[in-house]
């Protein structure tokens, strides 16, 4: 920032250890008013740390921090909103049993008081208006928050952040679990912040995004900022050179423009209908990665969680063609060598309590077995010492708590835990949701590899890029229903998946 802008936040010497980790190591940063910053870092680089500690989730070690012109030091994500702060965190922060609206204005609720009771109309009205306000379709406001989408929770979340009237607003990961128009409104929303002289402060793992939608990059490595750079003057590969600190080499892709499989069908999938999505029908074949995109509501989402049977299908079948098995729970699934990786990593894939090595073995039960069938603790060990090591998870070892893990290397271990295991078919939504470029070049070159192997692969994603990058076959959804099928060689673009999309 040159020196004539307002200053609206500065952190100053912010340090904060976990055990021996060094998370924040001397982190000082200014923010001013009217700008867009970017931050930006490997997996586990302090970021969020650093995010915790501006909005209130976790107190600092030491070092001084100014809102506003005011010494500033939250005690709670409530007091960060007072000083006009708000923040959307990385990890989901709603409580499911309660209703949308309330969660909007949690602890901020005594505006709706009438003699000491909740006009809870009232309430509701206004969180209907925030919607309105932000230019986002209204979610049904009474409704339980738990019967949302991730990416519905994601723009509850954000709704909340806003409804304070922030004057810096701090977006942790947030696109990354948006399709396309919500994101194009966030984007909107970030224009207006700037526009009316107030101040965003985003991470998002998409350098290319970021460059894009803000005016200065902030850069992380190993608990400490490296450079503060100006957008207009940088490219992306700089960037990524100054984030892991050396050129990353090669292309994240697959360089072939054929879509190559083999002719046997491994899976075939009829008529699937439920709530969310109908008549879905595709055959998957040996060795091929089918990619499913679509805008929110499309059934995406869904579509992965009914393939594996955790979501119930109303009719129509999934079939596993070798064996002539039909699908009906996920054990059935796992015996059929299907994995499968879900977005909401936190909530229906990992067990966040527990340590790596029990997140690990709980889906890769099999190859932990001894010779006379029990688990074999030194198996145990050495299989969750394999997925920490091929996925580079940083960690202090696999006795780690999964909570202790920053967000992306929580994702190392989700997918890691499947892709070392020999199976037929994997479900991959949004694989590589939350981790950095590095680690992403290494999914998809892993992805590769299981390809060659014959190993089918479906990859839901709300990244076209990605799909468009990795996909022998492309089906694009729209209002519920399989709306077109592409093939590789028809050669993707991003204007015609999103014709079929809108
Ligand atoms: N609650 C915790 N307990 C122990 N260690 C933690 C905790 N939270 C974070 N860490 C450690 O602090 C370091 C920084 O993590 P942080 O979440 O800030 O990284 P990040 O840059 O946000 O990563 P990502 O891009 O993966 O979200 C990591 O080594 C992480 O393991």
């Amino acid at each position: 920032m040159s020196g004539t802008e307002k200053v609206i936040f500065r952190a100053e010497h912010m340090k904060k250890y976990f055990g021996a980790t060094h998370a924040n190591d001397d982190v000082s940063i200014t923010l001013a008013a009217g700008e867009v910053r970017g931050l930006i870092g490997e997996n586990g680089s302090g970021k969020s740390t650093l995010i915790s500690m501006i909005a209130g989730l976790a107190p600092r070690d030491s070092g001084e921090m100014t809102m506003n012109g005011a010494a500033y030091l939250p005690q709670n994500p409530i007091d960060a909103g007072d000083h006009k702060i708000g923040t959307v965190v990385q990890e989901l922060g709603l409580v499911d049993g309660l209703p949308v609206g309330v969660n909007i204005f949690l602890g901020r609720t005594k505006r709706f008081e009438k003699g000491g009771v909740l006009d809870m109309k009232a309430l509701y009205q206004a969180a209907a208006e925030q919607f309105e306000q932000w230019n986002f379709p209204v979610f049904p406001v009474q409704s339980l928050t738990g019967s949302l989408s991730v990416e519905e929770k994601k723009i509850v979340e954000l709704i909340r952040a806003l409804s304070i009237d922030p004057d810096l607003l701090i977006l942790d990961e947030i696109t990354q679990a948006l399709s396309l128009n919500y994101r194009d409104i966030l984007f909107e929303v970030i224009k207006k912040f700037r526009n009316d002289g107030k101040t965003v402060l985003m991470v998002t793992h998409d350098v290319e995004e970021m460059i894009e939608a803000t005016d200065s990059i902030t850069i992380m490595r190993d608990g400490k900022i490296v450079e503060t750079c100006q957008c207009d003057d940088i490219s992306p590969d700089d960037v990524k050179r100054m984030m892991v600190g050396r050129d990353l080499e090669g292309d994240y892709y697959r360089s072939d423009q054929v879509e190559s499989y083999e002719d046997e069908v491994v899976m075939s999938v009829e008529g699937l209908t439920n709530d969310a999505f109908e008549g879905v029908g595709f055959d998957l074949h040996k060795g091929e990665i089918l990619g499913f995109c679509g805008l929110s509501g499309a059934g995406i989402h869904e579509l992965a969680e009914t393939l594996f049977a955790v979501r119930p299908a109303w009719s129509g079948t999934v079939r596993i063609t070798k064996t002539n098995t039909i699908i009906k729970s996920p054990r059935q699934a796992m015996l059929e060598k299907m994995g499968y990786v879900p977005k909401d990593r936190d909530k229906q894939a990992l067990m966040v309590s527990d340590s790596i090595e029990d997140n690990v073995c709980l889906a890769a039960v099999d190859m932990t077995q001894g010779r006379l069938g029990f688990l074999s603790p030194r198996r145990r060990r050495e299989v969750s010492n394999r997925v920490v090591k091929k996925f580079d998870v940083k960690t202090k070892g696999i006795t780690q708590v999964i909570s202790g893990l920053s967000g992306g290397n929580r994702q190392k271990v989700n997918l890691g835990r499947w892709m070392i295991q020999d199976k037929e078919v994997l479900i991959l939504d949004c694989p590589t949701r939350g981790v950095d470029v590095g680690v992403k070049s290494y999914i998809y070159r892993s992805m590769m590899e299981a390809k060659k192997q014959g190993v089918a692969m479906i990859v839901v994603s709300d990244e076209l890029p990605e799909l468009i990058g990795m996909a022998d076959t492309l089906m694009v959804m729209k209002a519920s229903r399989l709306a077109a099928v592409m093939k590789r060689s028809e050669v993707f673009t991003e204007e015609k998946i999103i014709e079929v999309m809108l």
